[in-house]
């Protein structure tokens, strides 16, 4: 089964329990546009590579397209298509006006230096600008892809139109027309979301237990603004391995190691080290996965000791796992509600482009903590009604928000 069809189980599911019209789920079930291009660049020893990229436009139902940007060996078309859907369900559930989008390019960003990856950066972008835009589709970063690469995008797309429109891409750095709170953003909603499962399930944070898998952007963002809040974290893992330590981490200080340790969290003083399989499988109250989709499958859901997990990575867990899970009785936060932070302080980021008026970072936190704490409480919600997985009652309230617009239109 392809990535993008175990994508679409939850969604049939919720589909049924909501008798949603078929036509609308016939719709829905097909990404609107993809876009396959290369991309010819000249590398540092004068040879041509022709690295491979793809948009995939899901939806512009509920407004323009909106999705990250990820640069990684195993990127697919399958892959695109899948985040682009995800980024439908998620913008829907968090109330936005957007449809949802992903693209990305086969390439691992440590294989080249980093004049061909701001070559290779630009001409993506002069090959996708055609179909991207402020009010047609809205990058951002996502994994491998950060400030920088946001302004190297944003340049080329301005000097290709011949104006400056920061408005087409989110994510920038704040001197680039980025807002207060981005780079924290999604990190902050995953605890946000954290804390408003354990109250539901009636544990205090000062009792809580974390395990991370990831140490990026929303890895190490979810560890500080855990930290933050006063939970404990035990367990941290990035590609270089895992480090457990009982007394709890001070993610601040893990980050500081590692940006002297080649990136890498590997060795950290004081840590028992364990294997990336460990993170997962760690006695913890909260397991956060932040990583990359599939690792939590039917080979590991059953050595799975947490209380409950919180997807802050897109896809971490397969179907089959799904299934196991919800047998175990082990609460999921699903991705496309979890992780949803980001997007929508993108969303705070592109408001403040198109009228040239900035928040305060307080601002931010507020109106984010606000719309996550919502859409929380109608996924809960959504869940109890139909008696189904918090993953199902996402898909419940996207469905809601996606049928009507659809109809209005005259699409279905
Ligand atoms: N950046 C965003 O705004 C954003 C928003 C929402 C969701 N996401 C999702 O969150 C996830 C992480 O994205 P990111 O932006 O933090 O990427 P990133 O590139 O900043 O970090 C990825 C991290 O995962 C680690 N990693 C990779 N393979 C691993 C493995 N097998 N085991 C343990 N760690 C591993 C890397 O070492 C790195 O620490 C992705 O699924 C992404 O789609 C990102
Ligand atoms: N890549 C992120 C952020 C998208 C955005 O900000 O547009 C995600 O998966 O949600």
């Amino acid at each position: 089964m392809s990535l993008f069809e175990m994508a679409k189980i939850p969604m049939e599911k919720a589909s049924k329990l909501i008798n949603l019209d078929p036509n609308a789920e016939a719709v829905i079930s097909q990404p609107e546009r993809t876009l396959e291009v290369s991309i010819p660049v000249k590398m540092d020893d004068g040879h041509v590579e022709v690295f491979t990229g793809y948009r995939s436009q899901n939806s512009t139902v509920l407004g323009p397209a909106k999705g990250g940007v990820r640069y990684h060996q195993n990127v697919s078309m399958d892959e695109v298509k899948t985040l682009g859907f995800w980024m439908t369900t998620k913008c829907a559930i968090a109330g936005l006006p957007y449809g949802g989008g992903k693209g990305g390019i086969i390439v691992d960003p440590r294989k080249v230096s980093k004049t061909e990856l701001e070559k290779i950066t630009r001409g993506y972008i002069d090959k996708i600008a055609p179909v991207i835009g402020e009010k047609k589709d809205i990058p951002a970063p996502d994994v491998n892809t950060n400030a920088q690469i946001m302004a190297w995008m944003c340049d080329e797309f301005s000097k290709i139109n011949c104006q400056f429109a920061p408005g087409f891409i989110t994510g920038k750095a704040i001197c680039m027309g980025g807002s207060q709170g981005r780079t924290s953003a999604t990190g902050r909603g995953v605890i946000t979301a954290t804390l408003e499962l354990l109250k539901r399930e009636g544990i205090k944070p000062e009792d809580a237990t974390l395990a991370i898998q990831g140490f990026g952007n929303v890895g190490s963002w979810t560890a500080k603004c855990a930290a933050d809040k006063g939970l404990k974290i035990v367990a941290l893992s990035d590609i270089s391995g895992g480090i457990y330590d009982a007394n709890g981490f001070d993610p601040y200080k893990v980050e500081e190691y590692a940006k002297n340790n080649g990136g890498v969290i590997k060795g950290y003083p004081g840590a028992t080290p364990i294997s990336n399989e460990e993170v997962l499988e760690q006695d913890v109250t909260v397991l956060i996965p932040a990583a990359l989709e599939l690792q939590i499958t039917a080979k590991n859901a059953d050595k799975i000791k947490a209380k409950m997990i919180v997807e802050a990575a897109n896809g971490p867990t397969d179907a089959e796992a799904d299934v196991i899970l919800e047998k175990r009785g082990i609460p999921v936060v699903p991705d496309v509600l979890a992780n949803g932070g980001g997007v929508t302080v993108s969303y705070f980021e592109w408001v403040q482009n198109l009228y040239r008026y900035f928040w305060t970072e307080e601002e931010v936190i507020d109106r984010q903590e606000q719309m996550m704490v919502k859409a929380f409480g109608n996924v809960y919600d959504a869940a109890k009604k139909y008696n189904t997985t918090m993953r199902v009652g996402a898909y419940i309230v996207a469905l809601n928000a996606l049928v009507e617009p659809l109809k209005l239109r005259g699409i279905i």
